[in-house]
């Protein structure tokens, strides 16, 4: 699903007005009537609601929806937040209309604000996507308030003081929703850390924009959908053989953290791979050949750390159709060595993670041998070893993207709503997992799922895409089915599912 900009959704209206052709009046309409339908489906008519509406047409959709809701039998106390000497038209429209209907608050100054119970559901329609500078005067008192009050809240569109997309400042005054509920398409800022208090538990309603204007707009930010993360999956054909699937090469593991080669191994088995091969050292080789017997093991010659020497022979990595490096490896100078050699030996992409990415930190001459379209998998604190701080989430953006283009590789920057970053400059966000996902091994589980896709000839955008996706949905399902704070790695590698 596409992510448009501000100004994109300002055309997105226009377009459908004009080519639909639809009345704007109607177009409010239809989009408040949809909001209603979501409403009614969670709270009943026994909430008493305070809708409090600004004057511009975020306003005019919050006194369409309190008509509706009022037709519909809800208890509904109307205030608008005068913090201007002028509406805009479809908000005057919808005035004249709901005035015949009942008495309205309007608010002025403070001693305006009414009291909000705790049992009553608050609607805030006062500021959308039309919002051009920080909140203050009479509507940031009225924010203030609804954020003190023990009442949920729900945004229309977006919360009230913040931007769809671009920064705020530190100090703006902004509506702290349970819920958001936005029209046709996912805003950036709600998929950024910083604004998480600011956006709730969000839904997109689908007021029928023009789909063909989404389809024709050029933007670089996606949100993978369900059915966008199934389409990519691929079937197994009936005559297929473990040829058919690759086989993959893991290089973890160090003394104390083999357990991460064992997850990503694990993980990669459980992701489709046809073969697969791990090298750790030494003193991870019975582990590894008890925890994981569907894979061959290779143990290097170093008892503690990875070197890439292997008594067998050394490692013959053009072999594999694909290479995962980094969980658990440690950041000893045998391990550098080896991971030199393996840029400089290996053409295809490759799956680079944890203390690898480390390493590429450390040896910043390494990132030029990194073979076009590798994977590159860092948590935020590593991201920013590898490129520098930034200033906020959407200078964050800014680096991730430059940073993928600019080396030419895929960049999954992960955490809630994980962002990939692809060669071509797009960035795709994740709709899947949650909080529990946040324990120790969960990283290396994703890093084989990923080294899997790329073994079985996914290319590297489709493979991070979907593999993201995937661990998130295994986190989801075990969140459903145990809860998420007692979640572990292995419960997600175990409940991965491909169909
Ligand atoms: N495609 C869509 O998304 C649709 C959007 N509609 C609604 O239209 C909204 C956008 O409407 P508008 O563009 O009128 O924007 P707003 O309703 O956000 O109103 C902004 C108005 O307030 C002024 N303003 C902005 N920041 C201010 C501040 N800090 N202090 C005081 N005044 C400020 C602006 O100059 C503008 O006149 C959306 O959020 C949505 O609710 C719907 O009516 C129909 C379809
Ligand atoms: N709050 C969250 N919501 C969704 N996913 C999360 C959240 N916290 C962590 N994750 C996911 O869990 C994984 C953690 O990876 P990482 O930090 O590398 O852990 P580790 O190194 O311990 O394996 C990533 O895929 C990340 O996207
Ligand atoms: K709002």
């Amino acid at each position: 699903m596409k992510i448009l900009s501000v100004e994109q959704i300002r055309q997105l209206d226009q377009y459908t007005i004009q080519h639909e052709p639809i009345a704007p009046i109607n177009l409010m309409e239809r989009a408040a009537q949809t909001f209603v339908d979501w409403f009614t489906a969670r709270f009943t008519t026994s909430y008493p609601v305070k809708l409090f509406c600004g004057l511009g047409n975020n306003g005019g959709d919050g006194l369409a929806i309190a008509r509706i809701l009022m037709q519909q039998g809800y208890t509904i106390e109307v205030n608008i937040v005068r913090y201007a000497p002028r509406e805009s038209d479809d908000f005057m429209h919808n005035h004249r209309r709901l005035k015949l209907l009942t008495t309205l608050n309007y608010i002025e100054q403070p001693n305006n604000i009414p009291a909000i119970r705790h049992n009553e559901i608050v609607i805030d329609a006062i500021f959308g996507s039309g919002l051009d500078r920080p909140v203050d005067g009479i509507a940031k008192s009225v924010i203030e308030t609804i954020n003190r009050a023990p009442a949920k809240v729900v945004s229309v569109d977006i919360a009230s003081g913040l931007y769809p997309d671009k920064p705020n400042g530190p100090d703006d005054v902004i509506i702290e929703p349970d819920y958001t509920v936005t029209f046709q398409l996912p805003k950036i800022g709600f998929l950024l850390p910083r604004n998480s208090r600011y956006v709730g538990q969000w839904h997109i309603i689908d007021i029928k924009l023009s789909k063909r204007f989404i389809d024709q707009t050029p933007t670089p930010y996606f949100y993978t959908t369900p059915e966008e993360a199934r389409l990519l999956l691929r079937q197994r054909e009936r005559f297929s053989h473990k040829g058919t699937f690759g086989h993959a090469l893991l290089l973890v593991g160090s003394y104390g953290k083999i357990g991460a080669g064992v997850l990503a191994a694990r993980a990669c088995l459980r992701s489709g791979v046809g073969l697969l091969t791990v090298q750790a050292p030494r003193c991870g080789y019975a582990v590894l050949q008890t925890a994981v017997p569907e894979a061959m093991c290779r143990p290097d010659t170093h008892q503690y750390v990875l070197s890439g020497q292997s008594e067998i022979e050394g490692i013959p990595y053009e072999e594999f159709t694909a290479i995962g490096v980094g969980p658990g490896i440690g950041k000893a100078p045998e391990t550098a060595n080896m991971l030199r050699t393996l840029l400089s030996q290996y053409r295809n992409p490759l799956v680079i993670d944890a203390d690898a990415l480390n390493l590429l930190a450390e040896n910043r001459d390494l990132m030029s041998l990194i073979p076009e379209h590798s994977i590159l998998t860092p948590h935020p604190k590593e991201f920013e070893r590898l490129t520098q701080k930034w200033e906020n989430d959407y200078d964050k953006l800014e680096i991730l993207c430059d940073f993928a283009r600019r080396y030419r590789i895929v960049v999954v920057l992960k955490g809630a709503h994980t962002a990939i970053a692809t060669p071509e400059g797009d960035i795709h966000f994740n709709s899947s997992g949650n909080p529990g996902l946040s324990t120790g091994g969960t990283g290396d589980v994703l890093t084989g799922i990923l080294t899997a896709l790329l073994a079985q000839g996914y290319d590297s955008v489709e493979a991070a895409v979907l593999g993201v996706y995937q661990h998130g949905l295994a986190g989801d399902l075990v969140g459903r089915q145990r809860g998420q704070i007692g979640m572990t790695a292995t419960d997600v590698l175990d409940a991965l599912r491909w169909s």
